[in-house]
């Protein structure tokens, strides 16, 4: 037996399409990005994929998709988990910033390393600064940082994919993960077992359901996934790749 899991990265968010740092700041769905989720439920639909459980982030970007995704799939009632664990990379000081001025004032190579090193991350925000989520309720006793870098992001996640998603796909439920870039490219690292160095070259189209069928041990059945649109798949990467230039 297989178990499948759904990854899906949030529509085009305002942030996005302004090309700013967004990470832990809660920005809403552009029209685009929310045509994006409609589509990805309508893609789940076609094929056959029906989520039984939904998983996602704090931040209104991937909460907004999942609903959006889920209602067109006519599973608007699955049930629901939320956690910060599943939210975005926090970006630190970089938050709200736009990616090209910060390229074109730090160069190329720190702006990738700030945006796609593993272990790096960008300088940590000021505390009770505009765009620092110290003061936000939903945070509220919680160990949260202020500023990731991916390994961050995946040491944080691990606990809750073992404690909270782990139990789901082993009881043999469908699992929607609606989430970010980069809390989904940290579970696409553990899960294809990708070295610290290739998962730089990774990136995660939004709004497009990737699709993981999962061995008994939880290694995928396929490497990589399969995302139900590849065409419009492989051409959003290229977009994400190409933020900031
Ligand atoms: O700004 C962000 O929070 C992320 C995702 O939008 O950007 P990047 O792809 O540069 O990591």
């Amino acid at each position: 037996m297989t178990y499948t899991l759904v990854l899906l990265r949030h529509g085009q968010s305002e942030w996005n399409a302004k090309n700013l740092f967004t990470g832990w700041v809660d920005v809403p769905l552009s029209e685009q990005g929310e045509a994006e989720a409609k589509r990805g439920g309508e893609l789940l639909k076609e094929e056959g994929i029906l989520p039984d459980v939904l998983h996602t982030s704090l931040l209104r970007r991937a909460i907004s998709t999942a609903n959006l995704a889920l209602d067109k799939a006519d599973r608007h009632w699955i049930p629901v988990k939320r956690h910060w664990r599943l939210n975005e990379r926090h970006y630190g000081a970089l938050q709200g910033k736009d990616k090209k001025a910060i390229r074109d004032e730090y160069g190329e190579e720190k702006f990738m390393e700030w945006r796609r090193s593993y272990d790096t991350p960008p300088p940590p925000i000021e505390i009770g600064s505009e765009f620092s989520q110290d003061a936000d309720p939903r945070y509220a006793g919680e160990p949260i940082s202020q500023s990731e870098c991916l390994k961050d992001v995946l040491e944080r996640m691990l606990p809750y994919w073992e404690d909270a998603i782990v139990p789901d796909l082993k009881s043999g439920k469908t699992v929607l993960v609606a989430a970010h870039g980069n809390s989904l490219r940290a579970i696409v690292k553990h899960l294809d077992g990708i070295s610290d160095e290739d998962i730089a070259g990774l990136n995660i189209p939004t709004g497009i359901p990737l699709v993981y069928e999962l061995e008994e041990d939880l290694k995928p059945v396929k490497q990589g996934g399969t995302y139900l649109d590849a065409d419009a798949a492989a051409a959003a990467i290229q977009a994400v790749a190409n933020q900031g230039k």
